[in-house]
């Protein structure tokens, strides 16, 4: 077991090393050329890094989750986290390129010769494993709370459905006897109905004066079905032997879990066991390493320290004829007189210096300058996502030449190497003060010199209009001062604002890839996007940061995001499975959720305040708006004024605000009909738009086996699936799973064997439900197109305007768009 990770997951890591540094080295080198200015062509530059950025990250993901050495795997996770947002980026510039959310890779797969698979983004395994103890505490105390409160059943733990109604004593007596004499006429009925067919049978051989069979008749019409039967069931067997053969069905052994994977789960199970004892000697051998470091190498420091410090006061007084000035605690004390630069740090030192000199100068260029500092600035976080210090590399290598580590243990050396530095520090301190002492002591004696306090930095002036809003924070945390985040927790959990997330993975939202975008892209058409796009989307704005401080604190912030389709696309899906992923709380705070609790302004604020509290705290968090459109109704329609749709209106933009890069908490809208919306403050919330769409035939197609299977539905060849999926065209997954769950009830699953499904029976319950028709799809390019211009806040005015009015006249919505109430918008 030990043996594996080593040799395995070691070449794996020390490959995806190496392409990451040909990767850098080519990245480098792309950026000093010319820029490029066909947009073609850069567009598939940054496509084919990003594939092999993604490749690297399934590796390293893979060699992370394995590897049991706990100081590897400190590496690792730091290069993990490095790519993830490295891809993020690379995203983000391709999204301003293209002016879309969507990007379609089929022709570079096909250049590097890799399926779709091989670009799915992997989910860091690590998200859950590092968490599971807190997770599964969070989620008893959610239970038990639920269950103190009366939302689930004591023994599902599963919601309450519908309260049991008691039936009267008359009634319930009723039932059964109306049930009993139905079944006692069904069984008269057959009994009748054998009594009649006997009759007719002895009335017609009256008639046609039929013979008694002879014995020699009757045992060649037995031995004749006999044959009949058997070699019936000889031919089906050899035609199922020839369809294994010629590779149309998969053979009876593939329908069994493998012994191998059954033994690779077995061992990954025994690796995750091994992972956890190495990470726990590892962090007890932190401390008892550095406990030793300072017993016997401390006083030698302190004493080496002092030593070097009274010099410098020496030295200085030879030269300036007087003692220096200690450097105080916010400078770093002492450790300012013993840093050690790299040449880089001076140069950039040097180069600071000249700018500001430069910007003193020039104050009036303001705006230009401002921009490509920007830009610089930009730049250098790129970097700053993948550099490795020397000492890491050369950390790397001796890791990754290591043979005599078999058991996969940490390495005391560089535990050592790491503590000395650390305990370094805090003996600094210490010296520090004791050091401060001696020179005040010094001054006092030799120059007698009086010290000043200088008064620090200037204070800003606070407006009316921040005093109000600090005001306001401070009675807030003042009234949330006297309540532990437990209560609030809790208090959520009964109000039902926070609520329990449904396990499913994102690997459920089953879909498929659509291996056409690029060409159509080529041609000047906008394709649809398929639902294995929608994954990735979701993987990279939602799972990734909010699975990994780093990534979130580094790469592009996405504070909000907007899911919108048509009914059934799984919208709710996604954002239960964005928690299952991350382990992040689900709070609810749809219109129809919040209509009534916390009522009034102040109670709102007070509602929302506790919310984000607690999302912060137990981060990371998803808050989830359905509905969202209603929040920026233009007019509120009548039936629905008593909900209050707009309450959130005003404070949502409040709220992304206050939301810090270290919080990582996302706002996640889903609308069934973004288009009712007021555009302008409902784009500036929403930043990133993601168009859930239908399916097309291709995810059809694995929808519609995935969900019988799940229902426990078995296959036959009378089951024509790409029939169904054929006919389906318009419907979405919601249909397909209404449509599934109303035929394979529990009696048709009893009867399965003797009546294997066919296709013809879930059209029934299809055909009674709407489809998506063209017309609404339509609508939802529109979105696509907000999309586009939100992502890259450029001005597609005209454009937009035309395509909705045409869209809306077909609909025949009376929805006033004028040019100039969109333009704010965009
Ligand atoms: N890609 C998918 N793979 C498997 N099941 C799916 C998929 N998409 C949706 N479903 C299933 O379809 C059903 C409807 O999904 P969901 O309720 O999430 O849709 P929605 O878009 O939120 O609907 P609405 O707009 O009505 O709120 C759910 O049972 C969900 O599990």
């Amino acid at each position: 077991v030990s043996n594996a990770p080593l040799i395995t997951y070691n070449k794996m890591w020390a490959e995806a090393q190496e392409s990451l540094n040909c990767l850098l080295q080519k990245e480098i080198e792309e950026k000093s050329h010319k820029p490029l200015k066909d947009r073609q062509v850069v567009f598939q530059m940054l496509g084919t890094f990003y594939v092999k950025y993604v490749q690297i990250f399934r590796n390293l993901e893979a060699a992370y989750d394995q590897i049991v050495h706990p100081q590897k795997r400190l590496i690792i996770r730091q290069m993990l986290d490095g790519v993830m947002g490295r891809i993020l980026e690379l995203k983000n510039e391709m999204v301003e390129l293209e002016l879309s959310e969507y990007h379609y890779f089929d022709d570079i797969l096909q250049d590097l010769k890799l399926a779709p698979e091989n670009i799915e983004i992997p989910i860091p395994r690590y998200f859950i494993k590092e968490k599971i103890k807190v997770l599964k505490e969070r989620e008893k105390i959610l239970a038990q709370i639920m269950l103190d409160a009366g939302m689930i059943s004591p023994d599902t733990s599963y919601p309450l459905k519908k309260v049991v109604k008691l039936m009267p004593l008359e009634e319930a007596i009723r039932t059964i006897q109306i049930a009993e004499r139905a079944r006692q006429g069904r069984l008269r009925a057959t009994f009748m109905k054998q009594i009649y067919l006997e009759e007719k049978r002895e009335r017609l051989a009256r008639l046609t004066g039929e013979k008694a069979l002879d014995i020699d008749g009757a045992v060649l019409f037995i031995q004749k079905l006999w044959r009949g039967y058997a070699q019936w069931k000889k031919s089906l067997k050899l035609r199922e032997e020839e369809m294994v053969f010629l590779g149309m069905i998969p053979p009876p052994h593939f329908q069994k879990p493998s012994i191998s994977i059954l033994r690779a789960q077995k061992v990954d199970n025994i690796r995750c066991e091994l992972q956890e004892k190495h990470e726990l000697d590892f962090q007890k051998a932190l401390v008892s390493i550095k406990e030793r470091v300072k017993e016997i190498e401390g006083p030698d420091i302190k004493e080496s320290l002092q030593d070097q410090i009274r010099q410098w006061f020496i030295e200085c007084r030879h030269m300036t004829g007087r003692f220096p000035d200690y450097p105080d605690e916010e400078q770093g004390g002492s450790a300012v007189l013993f840093a050690e630069k790299t040449p880089e740090e001076v140069a950039a030192e040097i180069i600071a210096k000249e700018e500001e000199e430069l910007k003193k100068k020039k104050k009036k260029k303001g705006k230009k300058e401002k921009k490509e500092k920007g830009k610089k600035k930009k730049q250098g976080k790129e970097k700053k996502m993948l550099m490795h210090n020397s000492f890491q590399i050369l950390l790397i290598q001796l890791m990754l030449d290591e043979g005599w580590n078999f058991s996969q243990e940490y390495d005391p050396e560089l535990i050592k190497e790491e503590k000395r530095k650390e305990v370094e520090e805090e003996i600094r301190i210490q010296v520090d003060e004791l050091m401060r002492q001696e020179l005040k002591n010094l001054k006092l004696a030799v120059d007698r010199e009086i010290e000043r306090k200088g008064q620090k930095g200037k204070k800003g002036k606070v407006s009316r209009h921040d005093l109000h809003f600090y005001l306001q924070i401070w009675v807030l945390n003042y009234v949330s001062l006297y309540r532990t985040i437990d209560s609030l927790y809790q208090e959520l959990v009964e109000a039902q604002i926070l609520i329990r997330a449904k396990k499913v993975k994102l690997g459920d939202y089953v879909g498929e890839y659509s291996y056409l975008g690029s060409t159509l892209r080529q041609k000047d058409i906008e394709p649809m996007p398929s639902l294995t796009d929608v994954r990735q989307l979701i993987a990279l704005y939602g799972i990734l940061p909010l699975g990994s401080q780093a990534v979130h604190e580094k790469a592009p912030l996405v504070k909000a995001l907007l899911l919108a389709g048509p009914e059934g696309v799984g919208k709710k899906m996604l954002i239960h499975a964005l928690c299952t992923e991350t382990g992040a709380n689900l709070f609810n705070l749809s219109a129809a959720n919040i209509a009534g609790k916390y009522p009034g302004k102040a109670g709102l604020q007070m509602m929302l305040h506790i919310v984000f509290k607690v999302a912060k705290q137990l981060q990371p968090s998803v808050i989830w708006i359905g509905d969202a459109e209603k929040t920026f109704y233009k007019k509120v329609p009548k039936a629905e004024k008593e909900l209050e749709p707009r309450r959130l209106k005003k404070q949502l933009p409040k709220i992304l605000k206050t939301l810090k890069i270290e919080d990582r908490v996302l706002i996640v809208g889903t609308s069934k009909r973004p288009f009712d919306a007021d555009l302008k403050p409902f784009c500036r919330v929403y930043k990133k738009i993601i168009l859930v769409p239908r399916p097309d035939y291709a995810s059809r197609f694995v929808l519609w086996k995935h969900v019988i299977e799940q229902n426990g539905g078995v296959f036959s060849k009378n089951l024509n699936i790409s029939c169904l999926a054929q006919v389906s065209d318009g419907y979405t997954q919601g249909h397909i799973v209404k449509a599934v769950q109303s035929v394979l009830t529990e009696r048709r699953l009893m009867q399965l064997n003797k009546k294997p499904l066919t296709a013809a029976e879930f059209l029934v319950c299809l055909a009674r439900q709407d489809p998506v028709y063209k017309e609404e799809e339509e609508t939802y390019k529109v979105v696509l197109a907000w999309a586009k211009s939100v992502g890259a806040r450029k001005c597609f005015v005209d454009e937009l305007v035309i395509q909705l009015s045409h869209i809306y006249k077909e609909l025949n919505i009376p929805l006033k768009m004028t040019k100039h109430a969109l333009k704010p918008a965009i």
